[in-house]
This record gives structure tokens, sequence and C-alpha cells, in this order.
């Protein structure tokens, strides 16, 4: 062991028993149970739906409220113990309503207390002593360590132990401390949370969900194609930008880019209102609740129009400079003839209605107007200086990768391109070619590169980030062609097939599954691909454990836009010492449902894999850590001590 490295060690470790108080401490930690993963995807903006499985650790709080009360509580109890430690400053807003008189108010408090103090100790009980202090309300510590780790079986603390809660109940505590330990409460039942991919994009509060993530005790992101898409926006690419905000204006959301992030949308505004008409494609999709006027959605119908123009042409000299991106049948503006309103797709010809192309010059049809050159250098400033969006996209960065592994399981969003006879697909990018694994650690360096340089906006890494959003071979999208230019514009809904990668019906297939696993040194014996990106249909019978549990989806379906394609609500899955369970969700109505009518409807675990033996901390990406320290702190030992 190098010796500068050891001298570094022993400044923290200074003298023979710190040493081996850690190494015993370390040991001792190492063979505790592993902690809770929980795994969510496809949240798309759907920040209430989000918020909810996340308070509830999908479904584990109400299991160990039960687990401990079954016996002596009704249902209804139940209920409104669980909401009160899912939504604690609302339930409790609700309980002092309810109780009219301060004695049975206090009442409550103390028997309250006592009860989330028993919850804490049972949720925590695999933890150590030092880990569940770290999870305590910071300003109650050591009153509730004085509650928590009561031992006197003589009773002689007794009046000692009531005194503590008699004030905290007197001096007007009762409230905050309540509060946090049900925020104390749901970060015991979670130890980590994996977000596999599209936290952006369709519903309404994507800034909330990442305002969440960000004050999370311990997560990690897999980007989605449209989180891609958002980075790629702030990393510099026009084509990116249009995206996002054609998307915001489709799903009725422009409010994200002009109130959330602060990016003035009124040069875009002058420009749609100069050259577009209402048009019945573009009109958004209107949030269920979300008021508009006529007059509103007349001018987001133009803003539609004008951003997707846009968008078609930026396409085009992209898909000319990279050849290799192999998108030559998307030159769609260059294969419109204008006189007869036809379009040659794939050696096909098709009607366009309802078109919208004043601004294109069909002799140069890439070719942007002057003021669209202008509104897109003005909206790319804006967004390039939102200090609220840097910070998102920061923290994407940051927490975020194409892929993870982690304890012994692959976490990928989209897919890992394969061809029809399952080999890893091939992409040729400028003279080399790459696939597999090799593939996507290539993809993410030319999206950090281009994150990290904002100021050149068509250099191969601008460009290959827009790839990651549409390309065929792009592991977050998965599939052939994006056909929004054919939904928009032709009627024949063959033309808006996406064709998908053939890993799509490969993936159910278990050796391939184990191949995948192989290809990221994973143990395919043990681990899994968890994925998420396609909605699964489980009202047609789709089962989302496929290749003997190799494989298992778990497309949350947080996305309201598409619960009706697949009948519930979507999917989380928990990992804990005893193993895998998926978990179905029903449809979340309200916040307010669960408050007032304890509507939390109990989510549906499917085992997926069990542990044979418990599952140890040792065992896990953290503990092959914690054993790396204690062997280094074992060198340092001899080092010093042994010579
Ligand atoms: O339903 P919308 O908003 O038109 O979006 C459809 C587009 O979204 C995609 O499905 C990608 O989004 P997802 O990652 O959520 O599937 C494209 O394949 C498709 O063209
Ligand atoms: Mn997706």
């Amino acid at each position: 062991m190098d010796e500068q490295f050891l001298d570094l060690l022993a400044q923290k470790y200074d003298t023979e028993e710190k040493i081996i108080t850690e190494i015993i401490n370390l040991e001792a930690i190492s063979n505790l149970p592993k902690g809770t993963e929980h795994f969510v995807s496809d949240l798309h903006g759907e920040f209430q739906a989000f918020q909810h499985v996340l308070r509830n650790g999908s479904g584990t709080v109400k299991e160990k409220i039960k687990e401990l009360f079954r016996e002596v509580w009704t249902d209804q109890e139940i209920n409104d113990f669980a909401a009160l430690v899912y939504y604690p400053e609302e339930k409790i807003q609700l309980v002092v309503g309810e109780l009219c008189n301060k004695q049975a108010l206090n009442q409550w408090y103390r028997q309250t207390i006592e009860q989330m103090l028993k919850l804490i100790s049972y949720a925590s009980s695999k933890y150590t002593r030092s880990k569940l202090r770290k999870a305590l309300p910071e300003q109650y510590v050591y009153i509730v360590e004085e509650l928590l780790y009561k031992t006197d079986s003589t009773n002689n603390k007794d009046p000692y132990y009531e005194e503590i809660y008699r004030q905290i109940i007197s001096l007007g505590q009762a409230d905050k401390l309540i509060i946090g330990l049900a925020y104390t409460t749901q970060r015991l039942v979670v130890d980590h949370l994996h977000v596999v991919g599209d936290i952006y994009d369709r519903g309404q509060d994507p800034d909330k969900i990442m305002d969440t993530l960000i004050n999370y005790h311990s997560v990690d992101i897999q980007w989605g194609n449209h989180d891609v898409l958002w980075i790629g926006a702030y990393a510099g690419s026009l084509v990116c930008l249009a995206n996002i905000i054609r998307i915001c204006a489709r799903y009725d959301n422009l409010d994200i880019i002009e109130d959330v992030y602060g990016i003035n949308l009124r040069p875009l505004l002058n420009l749609a209102e100069k050259y577009y008409e209402d048009n019945s494609p573009f009109r958004p999709k209107l949030q269920a609740g979300h008021n508009v006027s006529e007059q509103e959605i007349l001018q987001i119908t133009k803003i539609h129009q004008a951003i997707a123009m846009i968008q078609f042409k930026l396409e085009i000299p992209i898909i000319k400079r990279r050849p290799y991106f192999n998108m030559s049948e998307r030159l769609l503006l260059e294969q419109i003839d204008y006189d007869k309103n036809e379009i040659k797709i794939c050696g096909k010809t098709y009607l366009l209605e309802n078109t919208c192309f004043a601004t294109v010059n069909p002799e140069k049809p890439e070719q942007l107007l002057e003021e669209e050159r202008q509104v897109m250098e003005k909206l790319l400033f804006s967004v390039q200086h939102s200090e609220k969006l840097a910070r998102h996209m920061n923290f994407l960065m940051k927490k975020g990768s194409l892929y993870l592994k982690y304890n012994g399981n692959l976490l990928i969003h989209g897919c890992i391109p394969l061809d029809e006879e399952g080999n890893m697909e091939e992409m040729q990018i400028e003279d080399k070619t790459y696939a597999g694994r090799q593939l996507l650690d290539v993809f993410e360096e030319y999206l950090r590169y281009a994150y990290a340089h904002p100021e050149e906006t068509e250099d191969l890494a601008t460009d290959m980030v827009w790839y990651i959003w549409t390309g065929e071979c792009s592991s977050l999208f998965g599939k052939r062609e994006m056909t929004t230019f054919e939904r928009y514009f032709i009627q024949d809904k063959e033309a808006h097939k996406e064709r998908k990668n053939p890993y799509y019906h490969l993936r159910e297939n278990e050796e391939i599954c184990r191949k995948i696993l192989l290809e990221f040194d994973l143990n395919p014996d043990h681990g899994h691909v968890i994925n998420g990106h396609t909605p699964v249909k489980e009202s047609r019978g789709e089962n989302p454990v496929k290749a003997n549990g190799k494989m298992i989806v778990i497309d949350g379906g947080f996305s309201k836009a598409y619960q009706s394609t697949t009948g519930i609500a979507g999917y989380t899955l928990l990992y804990n010492s005893f193993g895998m369970q998926l978990v179905a969700h029903q449809k979340f109505n309200s916040k307010e449902d669960v408050l007032c009518n304890g509507t939390d409807v109990l989510s549906v675990k499917r085992l997926v894999d069990k542990e044979l033996a418990r599952k140890l901390v040792r065992e896990t990406n953290v503990g092959e850590k914690l054993l790396q320290k204690i062997s280094n702190l074992k060198d340092l030992l001899e080092y010093r001590y042994m010579k």
C-alpha cells in the first residue's frame, strides 16, 4: 500500500484506538441487512402522483404501520395514521380542526408522538444508531433519542419521560416534532431512490420533481430521452430547444418555460401571430382542471406551429452534415411537393393536410427566416441564462448517467440497441464503429462534452445529443424513426407507426437478457435489466416481468396522457434484503382524497425475486466500498502499530 496514502489516512485516524473502533464499526455495518432501493420511472412532470409514491415508499410505510398496529387498530385508524406520515402538515391541520378542545388535542399529540416513535424504532431496526440520528429532525435529536432508547425496566424514570412529553406539548413543539418524525419515517423506509428516466415533458410540474430530487437523501438518475432533450437545449442544441418548446405547447405547458424557468416567449409569440392561424392538429391537449380561454388556446396553437416548423427546418442541416446518423429519409421538408401538397416517405406518397408552411421556402426548406433565426437566438440566450434551469440541469448531470450498474443490476431507460439476431447493433460515428456498452459510453462522453461546451452549437457532440433523442441506434429512443411530422400532417395512421428496435421483442428471451448483462460485466445468474420508457399494457395482458424474471419493465405510468393505454397507473420496484417486489399502482386521484377519505389504494405487490439468504450490506455496491475501507484501515494498523 502506498505510504503517502497511508500517511494521509493517518491524519484522520491518528491513534490505534480510532482505527480499531472504525474497523469494528464498518465490519458491523457491512453485516447489517441491505437497505431498501426504490425504483421509479417515467414521471413525466406528474409531481403529485410521484410525491405520493415517494412519501408512501410504494406502500412500504403502510405495510410497516400494519405490521405494528394491525392487532389494535381498525382500517380507518391505519389509514389516518398513514395519511399523517405522508402529509403531516395537512393532516395535523385537519385533526386540529376536528378536535374541539385543548385537552383532547393534547392527548392526541401525546399518543401520536409515542406511536410515531414506535414506528420509527421499527422502521430503523436494520440501521445503525448513527444512521438513524442523521435521519431525525435536527433540532429534536436529543429528546427523540432519549425517548427512543429508554431502557429503564425499573420504571424509575417514568416521570422523567412523561415530563419530556408534557414539555414538548406545552412549549408548542408538538406539531413540528410530529412533522419531523413523519419525514424521518419516510426517509427510513427507502434507503436509496433510482429514477429510471423521463422526469420531463407532458405533465405540469417537472421542476417540482427536480426540487424534490435535489432535496432527497440518496438518489441517482438514468436519463430518459425527454431528460436528454432538456439537457440538449441547455447545452446549445437549437433543435432540442425547439422540441422542448413544441412539447410544452402541445401539452399546454408553456408556463414551465415562461413562469418556472423565466424564458421570454414574447418574440416567438410575435412570430407566431404573424404567420399562423388556428389549426386543429396543433391545438394543445388541455390538462384536466386547467382553465384556458379560447384566445389563449389560439395563441398556443400558433406558437405550436411556429416552433414545430422551426424544428423541422433545423433537423435538415444536421442530417446532412452527419451522414452516419442514417436519417436521410427524415429530410421531410425536402420531400414535399409544395404544389400538390404531397410528401414522399420511404417510397410512398401521402397527401398533406392542415399544412402551415408559410415560412418555408420550397427551394431551400431548411432556411430559417431571419425572424426565426433571431427568435431562436434569443430563446437560447434565455435558456442558458435561466438560473433555475441551470440548477436543475446541473443536478441531472451530477446524479445522472445513460445507464447504471447497481448492486448487480443494469438500469437503463430505453434499450440496448440490438439487431434482429440479437447481436449488439453497430453504429458508425465518424470513422469508428461502436456497439453495446461501448456505444453507450461514447454517447455519454459526447453528451457530457456538449454540456461542458454550451457555446458550441453545431459540433458533433451537440448534434449527438439530438441523436440520442431521436436516432435509430439511440439507447434511449429505441425506435427507427420519430413520426412527429406525420402525426401533424398525414391522416393515414400507417404513416404514424414508429418501428421499435428488435430489443423490444427480444427482451422477452432470457438468453438475450443474460447476454446483455454479460456485456456490462454483470453476473447473469443474479442480475436483472431494469427498464423504463415503454408503458406496459397490462390491460392487454402484457407482463412487466419478462425473460424468466431477468427483465423488469417499470414504466411508472405516471403520465396521465398514457393511462388509458396501460389500464393502471404503472409500476415501481422495491429491492430490499429479502428480494425484489414489483408494485402495481392504481390511479392516483389527489392528495386531498388521501387526506380526507384515506383512499391510498393499497398497491398490489408481486414477488420478482427472492433472496435465498437475507442480503447484507457487504454484498452491495456500498458494501464493496466499506470492505475496501476496512482493508485500508487494516493496512494502516499494520504500517503504524504492528511493525
Ligand atoms: O404522445 P406524444 O406527445 O405525441 O409523443 C409521442 C412521441 O413520444 C415518444 O413516444 C417518445 O416519448 P416517450 O419516451 O415518453 O415514449 C416518441 O416515440 C413519439 O413520437
Ligand atoms: Mn422515454
